[in-house]
This record gives structure tokens, C-alpha cells and sequence, in this order.
């Protein structure tokens, strides 16, 4: 179902005692606002070891949720160092990252293993945030449709309509991850439009109107406001500006 959504990715940052402090300025800070009839559905992704105590602090029932930044293709066996999407969801998980950049490019996750971890995902019943974006060096040679509609081809749309219902889509130039230079709102509204676009030719015009569509890379308190607002922008995939309450607070309130 297309919703606004704001996910705060923390990557590999915050102690447990920092993380366990931040989320409960930012829960307390949200609380006190009405919510508005648009105000977005809110999905932390902390570190694993993190996950159970921030999960704990989540008020039930409310907009927030919990999700993880990966998992592993596999139901469970010898894998050390892994974590499984069955753990995940009995720890209250409901999302998971999967083909993130910084997966692709540091863990050489490619479209096949990312197909795997998206089944296994599925089936522990976990919703995936799907990550796909281009390098600066392609948006420079005008390749940026191409790269992103192959890796929407080869990376998701093998999925069942069914299946396909469950996920949500992040559009991440890399060129703007942790850069600070964030893409302009129409680029991101370009983009948006080309994967709904696609959607639709893979599935159909309804699948494509309900998927929710995020925007990630350097988006932050000054100029989420001006991304939110634009039709295929329907929320972010925030990482630094997620690891400060007032600037993650600020974001949640810009639709
Ligand atoms: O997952 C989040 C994105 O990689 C964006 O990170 P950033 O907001 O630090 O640029």
C-alpha cells in the first residue's frame, strides 16, 4: 500500500546507549505532535544489536517500526556472523533493507543474491525497502534510465505481484549519499516518475500507484520539504540527518 514513509538507515553508527537515547527523544519528540491525516509512517533501522531494545521502546501500534539494514539468503544454518529474516521478524522487525549501495559496492551483493535475500525476506514476512541509484559517473554519460531500469528488471521485478505489493522502493544516487550534495527535487521526481513508469510495465498502472517511493542521499531537515512535496516523492531513506533527534524530527514533520 503506498503510504508516506520516512526510514532512518543509522549504518554502522551509535553504542547501544546512544541508540536507546535517541529513539526515545525522538519517539517523545513526535508524541507531541498532532498527527497530521499525511504524517508518515516512521521505520528505525539500527544496527542488529541494537534491534531489540530500540524495538522495546517503539510504542505499539503507533507509526513507528522497526527494520534491519540486511539479512541473510538463508532460513538459518551455518553461516557465521549472519542474521537470518526469521530472526528478524520474531524480534519485531518489520522491514529490511536490502541493495543498499554501500551492500553492493563494499559486500558485492549482485541482483542474484539480492533476488535470494528478497524471497527470504518475503517469506519470514518482512517488508523490503529495495534500494536502487546511480553512480555519478553514469548520470554523466546520460545512462541513469538504463542503469536504474536494469536494476529494477533484473533485481525485482522477477517477484510476484504478491510479493511485489509488499515492498517499498528507494531511489539513492549515489553521487548524493553522505555527500551533502543532494539531488535537485525535480531530478528525484524524474526519477520516481521512470520507476512507477516501470512498475507499471511490470506489473500494472495499480501496482504502480500504490508502491511507495523514497528518496535517499543527503536529504535532510532544510530540504526534505521541497522532496515530500513533489507527486512520486512519497518519502526518504535518511542517513545522517536520521542520527540527530531535532533534524530526524524535522523530516517526519515535512509533509
Ligand atoms: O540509506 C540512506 C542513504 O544512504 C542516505 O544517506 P545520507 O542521508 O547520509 O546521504
Amino acid at each position: 500500500m503506498r503510504q508516506n514513509l520516512v526510514a532512518g538507515n543509522w549504518k554502522m553508527n551509535m553504542t547501544y546507549q546512544d541508540g536507546l537515547a535517541l529513539v526515545s527523544e525522538i519517539t517523545n519528540m513526535v508524541a507531541d505532535e498532532v498527527a497530521a491525516p499525511n504524517a508518515p509512517q516512521v521505520v528505525i533501522c539500527p544496527p542488529f544489536p541494537l534491534l531489540h531494545g530500540i524495538g522495546k521502546l517503539l510504542p505499539q501500534g503507533s507509526r513507528f517500526h522497526l527494520g534491519a539494514q540486511n539479512c541473510h539468503h538463508k532460513e538459518s544454518g551455518a553461516y557465521t556472523g549472519e542474521v537470518s529474516a526469521k530472526l528478524l521478524a520474531s524480534i519485531g522487525c518489520e522491514y529490511v533493507i536490502l541493495g543498499h549501495s554501500e551492500r553492493r559496492q563494499y559486500f558485492r551483493e549482485d541482483d542474484e543474491l539480492l533476488g535470494q535475500k528478497l524471497k527470504a525476506a518475503l517469506a519470514a514476512g518482512l517488508k523490503p525497502i529495495f534500494c536502487v541509484g546511480e553512480s555519478l559517473d553514469t548520470r554523466e554519460m546520460n545512462e541513469t534510465f538504463d542503469f536504474i531500469g536494469k536494476q529494477l528488471q533484473d533485481g525485482l521485478f522477477h517477484l510476484s505481484n504478491e510479493e511485489f505489493d509488499q515492498v517499498t522502493i528507494a531511489y539513492e544516487p549515489i553521487w548524493a549519499i553522505g555527500t551533502g550534495k543532494t539531488a535537485s527535487s525535480d531530478q528525484a521526481q524524474e526519477v520516481h516518475a521512470f520507476i512507477r513508469e516501470r512498475i507499471a510495465r511490470a506489473y500494472d498502472a495499480e501496482a504502480a500507484l500504490n508502491t511507495t517511493i523514497l528518496y535517499g542521499g543527503s536529504a535532510n531537515a532544510q530540504n526534505a520539504r521541497e522532496l515530500f512535496a513533489k507527486p512520486d516523492v512519497d518519502g526518504g531513506l535518511i542517513g545522517g540527518a536520521s542520527l540527530k533527534s531535532r533534524d530526524f524530527t524535522e523530516i517526519i514533520k515535512s509533509f
